[in-house]
């Protein structure tokens, strides 16, 4: 067998992948990156931007609705699918050629095209090419999973196809109410599809909160059906997809088109991990070390969706820098302390997860949004934000879905980074009248429960109009 031997090498070009690969080329290494397509990132190709795209095309046709809730006439909204769906990919395929540019910018000694699959500790197989490493870097993120029932249907959709739709479809079965299938149940509903979401379990967007949860289905259940907790039975009939469902609710519909949503679980099925003697948890994924990102003693690193602890852009690509310099740096690795989590479902209103959950003597300040001042100048009254803090009245997590969220979402991520009190944020400029004024209410009533005093030249009432 024909022989490649290299410092690093890094199975999988996505997000993580290639921070890795730099992060390990930046320390010094030789590296080798290993993908079975070069076709562009996740995020690039089927995810992030994409689904952003569609929700942009969405908000728009939205605007024009509401538009009369100002005065404005705009006549009846007119949406040209294809139109629609063609800029999608138009512009989807510009991100993803400064991804391919990224590719050809490597030397050619440094790529290889091919599927690895572990033959030892530090050996790999790629598509017959035997690759010999000091140390290997996992990255081969996650793969949309069909359940079975869903398997034979047909315009069955899931991320991987959906954006490549010629045309909107007629009506959208949505099963999975987690952060993809939400963001596009709303965005084709928006587009005038009809859509219907079903969840087996009764999270929404994941979030754990339930109070802000019920307030984020109230939001969305007012623009399309939400079923939480039901059964689900698909079967094929003419003209798509009947979908019956049981439980909390129960009902019967006929979709042209379903859109499986149910999560995407690591790409790690014929990878070889029983050639490396790692430890597997009961998923299959290697045991890991969250800091060093290291899989027990062995010099093998695991980063990005691959590893199911935060399958998100930011972390895959703090994950592949982390992993790739103690590749590079093995047998010595060095703990990376990791950022306050934050996840942000791109719905309308966004709703996020922010730091840690509440525990028993976590203290919760509430803002209503149902009420605020600068979200009805906008009509976009309505949602909930709790914080949540210590019995000292320092900042560790928080729950939101509210207008203005993924803003808002990242001073409470930045403020819990730098470890400030509710009474620290109150000491701060707040601009008036701004969706982040909101949060004054629930600052305030979390340094009343933790006595922490309120900054005295700061006025305690709420602005006017609030
Ligand atoms: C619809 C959608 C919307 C999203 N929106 C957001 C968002 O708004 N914000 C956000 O933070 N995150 C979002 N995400 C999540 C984000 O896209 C992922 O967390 C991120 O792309 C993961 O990157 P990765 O490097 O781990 O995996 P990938 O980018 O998937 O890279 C893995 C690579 O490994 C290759 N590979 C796999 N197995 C092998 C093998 N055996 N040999 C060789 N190569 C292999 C694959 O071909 C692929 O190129 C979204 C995801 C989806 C699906
Ligand atoms: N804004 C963002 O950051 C964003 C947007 C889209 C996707 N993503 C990422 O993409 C990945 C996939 O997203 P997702 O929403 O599919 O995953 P998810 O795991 O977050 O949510 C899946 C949902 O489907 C439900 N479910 C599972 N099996 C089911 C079944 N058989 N029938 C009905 N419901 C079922 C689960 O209870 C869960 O609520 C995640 O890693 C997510 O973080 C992120």
């Amino acid at each position: 067998m024909a022989e490649r031997k290299t410092e690093i090498a890094i199975i999988g070009a996505g997000t993580a992948g290639l921070a890795a690969e730099r992060s390990a080329r930046r320390a010094g290494a030789r590296t080798l990156l290993i993908d079975d397509r070069f076709a562009g990132t996740t995020c690039a190709t089927v995810g992030c931007m994409p689904s952003k795209l569609l929700i942009a095309a969405a908000k728009a046709a939205q605007g024009i609705r509401e538009a009369d809730r100002f005065g404005i006439s705009a006549g009846p909204v007119r949406i040209d699918g294809k139109a629609v769906m063609q800029r999608v990919r138009r512009l989807r395929d510009d991100f993803v050629s400064s991804i391919l540019e990224t590719f050809d910018a490597l030397p050619a000694d440094s790529k290889l095209k091919g599927k690895a699959r572990f033959t030892g500790g530090t050996t790999l197989d790629v598509d017959g090419l035997a690759v010999e490493a000091r140390a290997i870097v996992i990255a081969t993120g996650s793969f949309a999973m069909v359940p079975k029932p869903y398997r034979d249907l047909d315009n069955l959709l899931t991320n991987e196809n959906v954006f490549e739709l010629d045309d909107l479809p007629a009506s959208l079965g949505v099963i999975g109410a987690g952060p993809l299938g939400l963001e596009l149940a709303q965005a084709f509903a928006r587009l005038g599809v009809k859509v219907q979401v079903f969840g087996e379990g009764g999270k929404i967007a994941g979030l754990g909160d339930a109070a802000v949860a019920t307030s984020l289905r109230a939001l969305l259940e007012k623009e399309f059906p939400v079923h939480l907790d039901v059964e689900i039975t698909p079967e094929k009939v003419s003209g798509g997809t009947r979908i019956r469902w049981s439980g909390k609710s129960e009902g019967s519909a006929v979709f042209s088109h379903v859109l499986v949503a149910t999560g995407r679980p690591p790409k790690l099925d014929g990878l070889g991990l029983e050639a490396t003697g790692l430890d597997l948890d009961d998923h299959g994924t290697p045991v890991f070390d969250i800091t060093t990102l290291q899989c027990g003693a062995a010099p093998i690193f695991i980063a990005g969706d691959t590893n199911a602890k935060a399958p998100l852009l930011h972390e895959a690509s703090a994950e592949g820098a982390i992993a790739g310099h103690n590749a590079a740096t093995f047998p010595k690795v060095t703990p990376s302390k990791r950022k306050t989590m934050l996840a942000i479902t791109f719905t309308e209103p966004s709703s996020a997860m922010i730091g840690k959950p509440p525990e028993d003597d976590t203290i919760v300040g509430e803002a209503d949004y149902s009420d605020q001042g600068r979200a009805r100048v906008e009509g976009r009254a309505g949602g909930l934000v709790r914080l949540y803090a210590d019995p000292k009245g320092l900042l560790t997590g928080a729950s939101m879905a509210a207008p203005g969220t993924e803003h808002m979402a990242h001073l409470i991520a930045w403020a819990i980074e730098s470890r400030q009190t509710a009474a620290d944020l109150l000491n701060l400029p707040i601009y008036h009248p701004t969706l982040e004024e909101g949060m004054r209410g629930a600052l305030r009533q979390i340094c009343k429960t933790a006595a922490l005093p309120v900054p005295e030249d700061r006025d305690e009432g709420n602005a006017a109009g609030v």
